[in-house]
Formats: C-alpha cells, sequence, structure tokens
C-alpha cells in the first residue's frame, strides 16, 4: 500500500516526501512539473536512501492518473498539486479554476472510483480572506480576495460535499500560514520562477546580491513598528504536519480544518533583523507604499492542530532563516535550468 503525493515534486511536496520516506512510507509521486523539476525528487532519493515511483503527469488528464491507480495499491492522498502565484491568478483565473479545481475533481473522481477515501488537501489561510482578528482560529467565517484563494475556498466546499455525500470519506483541510526554510542539508528548498513574491526568497536574493534592495510594502500599517505581520512556519514543520494528519485521515473518518502556523507572528523588519543577526549578511532595504491586497496582520491559533493531530511546530525563527539561507548559498540557481523533456527518467 502506497501514499499517492500529488504536487511532490514542488517545494513543500519534496520536503514532505522526505519525511514520509524516513517514517518508513511507501509513496508514489505524480507532478507535470509545470512549477518545479525532477531534480528535487532526485535529491529526495539520495537524502532518504529510498526509491519510489515518479509519474510526470497532469492531474487533468484522467487516463495517465488512472493508470497510477491502476498500477498502485493507494491507501491514501496527500493533494499538494496547484497552482499558487497570487498575482497570476488575478491576471489568469481560468489558468487557477481549470488547473487547481478540474484537477482536484479528477483525482477525487478517481479516488471514489477506487474506493480511496482518504484525503489530505493543501489549503492556505489565505481562505480567511481579510480577516484580520488575531490569533485566527478555524472557525472564522471564510472568504478571498483572489482567484487562487477562491480555487483553496471551492476545493474545500467541494471535499466538504463529498464527505456528506458519502460519511467513508475521511478528509483533512491544512490551511497552511507561511512556509519558509528549507531542509537542513541545503539540498531542497523553494525554487521559484524569476523574481520571487514572496518575503523570505526576496530577502536570501538581496542577500546574496542578486537583488539590489528589498522593497517593504507599507510601514503603516497598526502593528509594532508599521510593517505587516505574519505566520512564518518551516517547511520542514510544515510537512511533519502532513504525517500527524494522515495518521488521523487514516484512523477515522469525517472532515476537519486545520491550522499549521506556530501560533507566533513576525513583522518584515523583524524577520530582516533576524535574518542579519543569523547570517550575518545586510539586507538593504526601503520602504514602498503598501502591495495591493494585504492585509497588516496575520497569525494562527494552531491550538486544534495540537489538540487533534498531536502536531506543533519545533522550529524557530532563526532555523528559519539559516535554512533559508544555506539553501540559497549552496544552490544559487535553485535547481538549475531544468527543462522536463530533457530530464532523466527517475
Ligand atoms: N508555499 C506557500 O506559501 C503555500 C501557502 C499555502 C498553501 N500552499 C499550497 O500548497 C501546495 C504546494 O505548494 P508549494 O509551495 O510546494 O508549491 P509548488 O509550486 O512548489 O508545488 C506545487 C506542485 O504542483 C505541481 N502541479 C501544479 N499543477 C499540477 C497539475 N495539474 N498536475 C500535476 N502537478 C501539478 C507543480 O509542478 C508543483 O511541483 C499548493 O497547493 C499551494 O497552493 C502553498
Ligand atoms: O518583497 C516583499 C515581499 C513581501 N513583503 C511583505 O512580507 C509579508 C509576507 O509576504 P509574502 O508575500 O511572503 O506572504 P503573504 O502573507 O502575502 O502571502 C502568502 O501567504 C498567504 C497565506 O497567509 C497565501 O497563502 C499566499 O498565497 C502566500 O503568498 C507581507 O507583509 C508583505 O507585504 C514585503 O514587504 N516585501
Amino acid at each position: 500500500m502506497a501514499i499517492l503525493v500529488t504536487g511532490g515534486a514542488g517545494y513543500i511536496g519534496s520536503h514532505t516526501c522526505v519525511e514520509l520516506l524516513n517514517a518508513g512510507y511507501e509513496i508514489v509521486v505524480v507532478d507535470n512539473l509545470s512549477n518545479s523539476c525532477s531534480e528535487s525528487l532526485r535529491r529526495v532519493k539520495e537524502l532518504t536512501g529510498r526509491d519510489f515511483e515518479f509519474y510526470p503527469i497532469n492531474l487533468l488528464n484522467r487516463q495517465d492518473l488512472e493508470s497510477v491507480f491502476r498500477q498502485h495499491r493507494i491507501e491514501a492522498v496527500i493533494h499538494l498539486a496547484g497552482l499558487k502565484a497570487v498575482g497570476e491568478s488575478v491576471s489568469l483565473p481560468l489558468r487557477y479554476y481549470h488547473n487547481n479545481i478540474s484537477g482536484s475533481i479528477v483525482l477525487c473522481e478517481l479516488m471514489q472510483e477506487y474506493a480511496v477515501k482518504k484525503i489530505v488537501f493543501s489549503s492556505s489561510a489565505t481562505v480567511y480572506g481579510t480577516s484580520e482578528s488575531v490569533p485566527i482560529s478555524e472557525n472564522v467565517p471564510l472568504g478571498a480576495t483572489n482567484a487562487y484563494g477562491r480555487t483553496k475556498l471551492m476545493i474545500e466546499e467541494m471535499m466538504r460535499d463529498l464527505h456528506v455525500s458519502d460519511a467513508a470519506w475521511s478528509i483533512a483541510l491544512l490551511r497552511y500560514f507561511n512556509p519558509i526554510g528549507a531542509h537542513s542539508s541545503g539540498r531542497l528548498g523553494e525554487n521559484p520562477n524569476g523574481i520571487p513574491n514572496n518575503l523570505m526568497p526576496y530577502i536570501t536574493q538581496v542577500a546574496v546580491g542578486e537583488l539590489e534592495e528589498l522593497q517593504i510594502y507599507g510601514n503603516d500599517y497598526s502593528t509594532l513598528d508599521g510593517t505587516g505581520v505574519r505566520d512564518y512556519i518551516h517547511v520542514v514543520d510544515l510537512a511533519r504536519g502532513h504525517l500527524k494528519a494522515l495518521e488521523k485521515v487514516m484512523a477515522t473518518s469525517g472532515v476537519e480544518a486545520y491550522n499549521l502556523g506556530t501560533g507566533q507572528g513576525y513583522s518584515v523588519l523583524e524577520m530582516v533583523s533576524a535574518f542579519e543577526r543569523v547570517t550575518g549578511r545586510s539586507v538593504p532595504y526601503k520602504i514602498t507604499a503598501r502591495r495591493p491586497g494585504d492585509i497588516g496582520m496575520c497569525y494562527s491559533d494552531p491550538t486544534k492542530a495540537e489538540r487533534e493531530l498531536g502536531w506543533v511546530a519545533q522550529k524557530g525563527i532563526d532555523e528559519m532563516c539559516l535554512d533559508s539561507w544555506r539553501w540559497q548559498t549552496y544552490n544559487p540557481q535553485g535547481y538549475g535550468i531544468f527543462h522536463y523533456e530533457s530530464q532523466p527518467v527517475i
């Protein structure tokens, strides 16, 4: 029996594969490499000393995906595959609805057909929309402010309806806060395409000299120093949260949402100074206008995950900064320029 990991070649997926393999699970990975490359999976194998099947397929291709269900006895699915760039989702909404929602529908249809009814889904704190009553717990009203966020909300709703239709479904909706950091080996990390949108990859690229300076989007929020506050979580802690959620969905049925965050908020300026302190590098910055759509403060109440999954984030901000920096310095070009067609078969 194996765990099917969709989007396993990506940032969070590759770290989750390492944790699954280290915990002794058999895995099967599917990923169309639209935002990743198979080098990450080669490194997952190297780091864990374990082998697994990888299928470079698109979830939207039902025949291809069905062949995976036919060839393997899948016990449960960890569904991370999806497009995630907020700005792009605003300009290309159909691409996001089609990829994320249709991909999830095809996956769930096949799961139903093959009687696999256990799934851990990558949702996001983005489903809390503009809610700023921190800390944010799972039961506050949901909303989304962009097409990407709406795909997450819709998939959550679709999965709830699946459980209404058949109580045997067992579903964990994991609402990630802000994943940063990298594997401590420096071999796996986030590999953004082009200029990063997110704070930590931008900071590391400034520190390494690839980008000139960080722009801090606004210092007039009602936070301790006026800059935006977020709940940064180490990607390895996040990956371990998937294992805890997996144990839960394997043991029970039902549908539950869980925040995966540390419960602690850090401002942009706090992040910059933590990074500078830990790495000894300076991060020049300038304060600019607020970024449209941003909120001032967002951090989790993670107590439900602790209570029901037995999961607590362990890694602090220093380790997050150091691991992000190690990844950046060891891999200045990320995984390099990889083209799916030219990849060796692994
Ligand atoms: N990184 C974050 O800040 C964050 C926050 C909240 C939620 N999430 C969600 O977590 C999941 C993983 O995020 P990530 O940061 O690892 O992103 P990522 O882009 O690194 O990984 C997603 C993977 O899914 C693959 N993929 C996309 N569409 C596919 C399709 N139709 N068929 C097969 N594979 C497909 C991509 O090639 C990529 O490898 C995503 O669903 C994302 O929306 C991420
Ligand atoms: O160059 C930058 C980048 C970011 N920021 C600031 O840094 C903080 C974090 O920004 P990120 O872009 O790293 O993260 P967000 O919280 O804006 O968004 C992320 O987390 C959300 C969930 O909370 C969604 O999942 C979303 O998809 C994901 O990108 C914000 O205050 C932002 O204004 C800057 O000042 N300069």
